[in-house]
């Protein structure tokens, strides 16, 4: 008989990292696909989504992790519970900091945490392209963990440009794991249902153009997604929001806004599936859903 995990090496690896620090950016390099979502504005990355990348004997699963902040609320909660899960049982961790600037208290936060783990670590100072004081910058990061007892191992570069550097990490990667037979089968690329990543696709159009708080009480979900004989993709979405009042500052006036969140969304999903796409989105609203267990469990959020 043989045996497939004399031959093959799997594990986990967690992302983590203040908001913003371009942690999906850096996931999205490694798999060399598009999974995350990313855009400018912080707390993107609610859902604890996993990529995958395999070669013929090895499987890196990555666990990205939401951005560790304090809880204000109970989707706060619900996002730093996600990171103790996700980082409980790895194999490595990957620390990605932003060189632009030094630590902040958010920073010292998350070094808390990966101080206590004796998993190795890598630690990423991403966004050297635009840093100016990139080699400073990385000495206040590493002293904030100097007394961490497992292994670290240092990357400068930039994730959304730099795939040179970005393959090291991932050579890194691969040097570390366990012996394992493969988690999950070869061709996965992602637990997320499709349904899941176009929601996020949308969600990730909408922050971008909605200004100040609004974002952060915005969902999505697809209700709906069926391939027409020719082809077409048609799906159909919500944006909820909690208040009556967000519903028109989504929709815009004449229902503008609303449109330009629907055809950057349609665009992103046409490259992606390769295919042409309708998309239906409605706004509704679940009042105060982010306080609502029930709701957030109905929006994915478990
Ligand atoms: N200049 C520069 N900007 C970058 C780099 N990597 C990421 N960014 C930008 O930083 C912003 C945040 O990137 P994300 O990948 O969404 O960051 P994140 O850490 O996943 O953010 P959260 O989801 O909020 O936790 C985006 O505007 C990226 O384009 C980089 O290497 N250089």
């Amino acid at each position: 008989m043989t045996d497939a995990s004399q031959n093959t090496r799997a594990g986990f690896v967690a992302i983590v990292g203040k908001p913003n620090v371009g942690k999906s950016t850096l996931l999205n390099s490694l798999l060399g696909v598009k999974i995350a979502p990313t855009s400018p504005r912080p707390q993107t990355t609610r859902k604890h989504i996993r990529g995958i990348y395999n070669t013929d004997t090895e499987q890196i699963i990555f666990v990205d992790t939401p951005g560790l902040h304090k809880p204000k609320d109970a989707l706060g909660k619900y996002m730093n519970n996600e990171v103790h899960t996700a980082l409980a049982d790895v194999d490595a961790i990957i620390w990605v900091v932003d060189l632009r600037h030094p630590p902040t208290d958010e920073d010292q936060l998350v070094a808390r945490q990966v101080r206590e783990l004796r998993q190795p670590l890598l630690l990423v100072g991403n966004k050297v392209d635009a840093a100016k004081y990139p080699d400073e910058a990385f000495k206040l990061y590493r002293a904030l963990i100097e007394s961490r007892t497992g292994d670290t191992t240092e990357f400068t570069l930039s994730a959304q440009n730099d795939p040179v550097a970005v393959m090291d990490v991932r050579t890194s990667i691969l040097g570390l794991l366990p012996e394992n037979p493969f988690f999950f089968p070869v061709g996965a690329a992602s637990d997320q249902s499709r349904e899941q990543w176009a929601a996020e696709i949308v969600r990730e159009e909408a922050m971008k153009k909605l200004r100040d708080e609004l974002p952060y009480a915005v969902a999505t979900r697809v209700n709906s997604w069926t391939e027409r004989d020719d082809g077409l993709q048609r799906i159909e979405a919500e944006i909820v929001v909690e208040k009556p009042a967000h519903k028109g500052m989504v929709i815009g006036a004449g229902g503008k806004q609303l449109k330009e969140i629907g055809q950057a969304a349609r665009k992103q999903l046409e490259v992606f599936l390769s295919r042409k796409v309708y998309l239906g989105l409605q706004v509704i609203v679940i009042p105060n859903w982010r306080e609502d267990t029930e709701a957030l469990r109905e929006l994915g959020y478990e």
